[in-house]
């Protein structure tokens, strides 16, 4: 079977289009301005996700003022206490490289303990998060493993692509831009998920060059520190 017949499953799914995605922080502060420009950039998705300070208040609140907007607006859920309905689709974040069980398996299982009867399982998928740089909250949170080499790094696609069938890897260098050599080494290794590539991307160079070897870009940061150059990996995406 080629590739393309086993992507079909995540081609066809509720984020299966997207190419540029902005994350934006429900615990972060964004003008009505700002948030304008965000959705009507031409960006596919604006996803809400943060590992620190998300809660139901901040995420509802800044839900509601995407919702103005036409675009895909999405939920990756990090808190128990962050559930809020009402989004285009939900992701459920699992931790690979940490041997911390709660972040693999145990919040989440509280989760569909609390919420599996509202749960709209045909707009929620899983992530398989590879989180790569050992200074974000995120690796600090979870006590990852973020200093692997390559042999590490894509044995842990093997398992997301091919053992668990993840419809999302999620090469996560938060803060940082990551290695696009590395990058370019898993893209082919993966065959059925989607391989969202986030972290450090802050100018529409660095944009076109992970929109390369990953099928989703996701940029978060610069959307806080220049609006302008966040503005810019749109095009550098979607027309690269
Ligand atoms: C009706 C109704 C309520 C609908 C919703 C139903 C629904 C979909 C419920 C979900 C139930 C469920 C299974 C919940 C589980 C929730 C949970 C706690 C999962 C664990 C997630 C996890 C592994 C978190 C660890 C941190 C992490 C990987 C977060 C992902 C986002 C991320 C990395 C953001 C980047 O963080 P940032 O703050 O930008 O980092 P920097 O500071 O470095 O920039
Ligand atoms: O904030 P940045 O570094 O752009 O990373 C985006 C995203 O991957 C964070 O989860
Ligand atoms: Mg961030």
């Amino acid at each position: 079977m080629g590739e393309q017949s086993l992507l079909a499953g995540t081609k066809g799914a509720w984020f299966g289009h997207w190419r540029h995605v902005f994350k934006l922080d429900p615990d972060k502060d964004i003008s009505d301005h700002e948030l304008e420009a965000l959705c009507l950039s031409g960006t596919d998705a604006i996803l809400l996700g943060g590992s620190s300070g998300v809660t139901f208040g901040n995420t509802i609140e800044l839900m509601s003022r995407v919702r103005r907007y036409e675009v895909d607006c999405a939920l990756e859920v990090s808190t128990l206490d962050g559930a809020v309905p009402g989004f285009d689709g939900y992701f459920i974040p699992v931790v690979l490289n940490t041997d911390k069980p709660e972040w693999i398996i145990g919040n989440q299982l509280r989760g569909l303990q609390e919420y599996g009867a509202f749960i709209p399982w045909e707009t929620t998928a899983g992530q398989g998060y590879i989180i790569l740089n050992e200074a974000s909250t995120a690796a600090r949170l979870t006590s990852a493993n973020a200093n692997m080499d390559e042999a590490q790094v894509i044995a842990h696609v093997a398992m997301a692509d091919k053992l668990l069938r993840l419809p999302v890897i999620y090469m996560e260098y938060s803060g940082r831009f990551g290695d696009m050599d590395l990058l370019k080494r898993v893209r082919p290794l993966v065959s059925q998920a989607r391989l969202f590539y986030g972290g450090g991307i802050d100018n529409a160079e660095k944009a076109a060059l992970a929109a390369r070897y990953a099928h989703t870009v996701v940029v978060g940061n610069v959307v806080y520190s220049d609006l302008e150059a966040a503005l810019s990996t749109v095009p550098a995406v979607k027309q690269g």
